[in-house]
């Protein structure tokens, strides 16, 4: 059976809405199947209860208890409090607009303790109470209700999960609904497996809502839940990312200057470059954001290896490889560096860094940011044009070298060699030179900010094709990557919970 995390289920969900399907009609299609399987597995029951949380899992029950009720059923519901998210609200009120069925608000297990006789006057019970929204320990007055349901003589039809049941590990911390039939959707939560679950879902049913098949696959909004925007009231400079940039010579000094741009808009909290000195001297002189350290003579060579291993301890992430150019010692140093930081340090390797890396062997965190060009340098393969042999071929060199591949095109693709993520924001404006210095920037930064880094390769697609779009349609196709640094900001607001956090107070 195809299982989903709360977490991916939350990310589908949101990405489907990306892709034109609106949540609320996930909504509907839930409350309608879970109403659906009621009617079908209890014909002869005429009296329904449905107990409601605040949630979108009491959202989909009220949307049951409008579809049982336009089936002729006698329905009743007990809500634990008024929904305030708006599509559990618009629901909740629909059903308080329907005649004929009774809705008691409460709030307290006191309240609930009067309803004792609504739970006995049930043929059946819906489950509505808690669903993948389930955090820490049980509150009141839902443990009351879980208690209560579970007295009651009737069977009782869980809304997606067993209130009270973890969904990702079907653990029970404290008490659940025993339930007679769960109606679960798009597929199986993973924790409606695990063998301590089953005394509690009873018989299982998965319900396609509609979600797109695509919606698991295709970049969205939803990814930025991998990713962690938010600060402590009380932070300090650094705990927001150190992102160190090797990169330049005496040719290229703008690319290591993008990423390290890119890296600050996305809200890491310092860049540094480590460049040949023409490069770090012209990175200084492009203004005060970035700070760079000179590296002896006009490109990367084998006497700087030490420098940039001991450099790179005080980072967080390093990114390497934009306008380090392929002469001289270069490609050797590239992979000296590489072979002393990989599983040390979370590592970006783009741009003339890939050419030098064939044959070698990633560790711990790395991602590599290849075009074709350089994906075939890199492992000696030309990338399909179809999509879906592009996303075969990008897995198995993931797997088979032990990183994230992130191949930019059309469509980004990108693996970590299990799964694999498609981009497919950006415009044709962006094959402008820099763009891909700002998008190793931004898979920097938002390593800082996970722990998953094939998300935040594919968050840093996502947000670099949407900066790409929003500057094309300002200045269509006479954008330069400049333009992408100052539309970050903007693109990952609009989607990225950024809040302040405050230490919870100990006694
Ligand atoms: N994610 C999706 O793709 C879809 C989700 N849907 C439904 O939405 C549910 C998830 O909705 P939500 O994320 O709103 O979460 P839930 O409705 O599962 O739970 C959140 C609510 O419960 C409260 N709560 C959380 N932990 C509690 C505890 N320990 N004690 C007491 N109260 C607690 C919260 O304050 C909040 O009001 C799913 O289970 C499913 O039923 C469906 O509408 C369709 C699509
Ligand atoms: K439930």
């Amino acid at each position: 059976m195809d299982v989903i995390t709360s977490l991916e289920m939350y990310v589908a969900d949101r990405n489907a809405e990306w892709l034109g399907v609106p949540r609320l009609v996930l909504m509907e299609n839930a409350g309608a199947a879970v109403a659906r399987n009621i009617l079908k597995k209890y014909p002869h029951a005429s009296r329904v209860l449905a107990i409601c949380g605040t949630g979108d899992n009491g959202g989909d029950g009220y949307v049951a208890v409008r579809h049982l009720h336009a089936a002729g059923k006698e329905v009743r519901v007990i809500a634990l409090g008024e929904p305030r998210e708006e599509l559990a609200a618009r629901n909740y009120h629909a059903v308080r607009r329907l005649w004929g069925v009774e809705v008691a608000v409460v709030q307290s297990p006191l309240e609930l303790l009067a309803l004792q006789d609504w739970l006995m006057w049930a043929d059946v019970i819906i489950d509505a109470v808690l669903g993948t929204g389930i955090r820490g320990a049980l509150r009141e007055p839902h443990a009351t209700a879980i208690e209560l349901m579970n007295i009651a003589p009737a069977p009782k039809v869980a809304v997606d999960i067993p209130s009270g049941l973890d969904p990702d590990t079907g653990e029970v911390r404290d008490k659940a609904v025993k339930a007679a039939l769960t109606v679960t959707f798009h597929k199986a939560k993973k924790g409606l497996l695990a063998p301590s679950a089953a005394r509690y879902v009873g018989e299982l049913v998965v319900e396609p809502i509609g979600i797109p098949p695509e919606a698991e696959v295709i970049v969205g909004p939803g990814d930025f839940a991998y990713l962690n925007f938010s600060r402590r009231a009380d932070s300090k400079k650094g705990d927001h990312g150190r992102v160190l940039v090797v990169g330049g010579s005496l040719e290229y000094s703008g690319a290591p200057v993008f990423v390290a741009k890119a890296a600050l808009r996305a809200g890491v909290d310092l860049a540094v470059i480590a460049a040949p000195e023409p490069a770090a001297y012209a990175a200084k002189a492009m203004g005060p954001d970035v700070i760079a350290v000179p590296l002896e003579g006009p490109r990367l060579s084998l006497r700087h290896v030490e420098k940039i291993a001991s450099l790179a301890e005080r980072f967080d992430v390093v990114a390497i490889g934009p306008g380090l150019g392929t002469e001289g010692e270069t490609p050797d140093a590239v992979r000296e560096i590489f072979k002393r930081l990989a599983g040390r340090k979370p590592l970006v390797v783009d741009a003339d860094a890939l050419k030098a890396l064939r044959g070698e062997k990633a560790a711990g965190v790395t991602i590599y940011t290849p075009h074709a060009g350089e994906f075939k340098a890199l492992t000696g393969i030309e990338p399909p044009e179809a999509l879906r042999e592009r996303a075969e071929v990008v897995k198995q060199q993931a797997a088979s070298i032990g990183a994230v591949i992130l191949l930019k095109g059309r469509y980004d693709v990108i693996s970590d060699g299990v799964k694999v993520k498609i981009n497919a924001t950006g415009t044709p404006a962006m094959t402008v030179g820099g763009t891909g210095d700002v998008l190793t920037g931004l898979v920097a930064a938002f390593l800082t900010k996970t722990t998953n880094p094939l998300e935040a390769a594919a968050v840093a697609a996502f947000v670099n094709g949407l900066a790409g779009e929003e500057a094309a349609a300002q200045l269509g196709f006479h954008i330069t990557a400049s333009d992408l640094l100052d539309k970050i900001p903007g693109v990952i607001r609009k989607f990225a919970r950024e809040e302040v956090t405050h230490a919870s107070s100990r006694a």
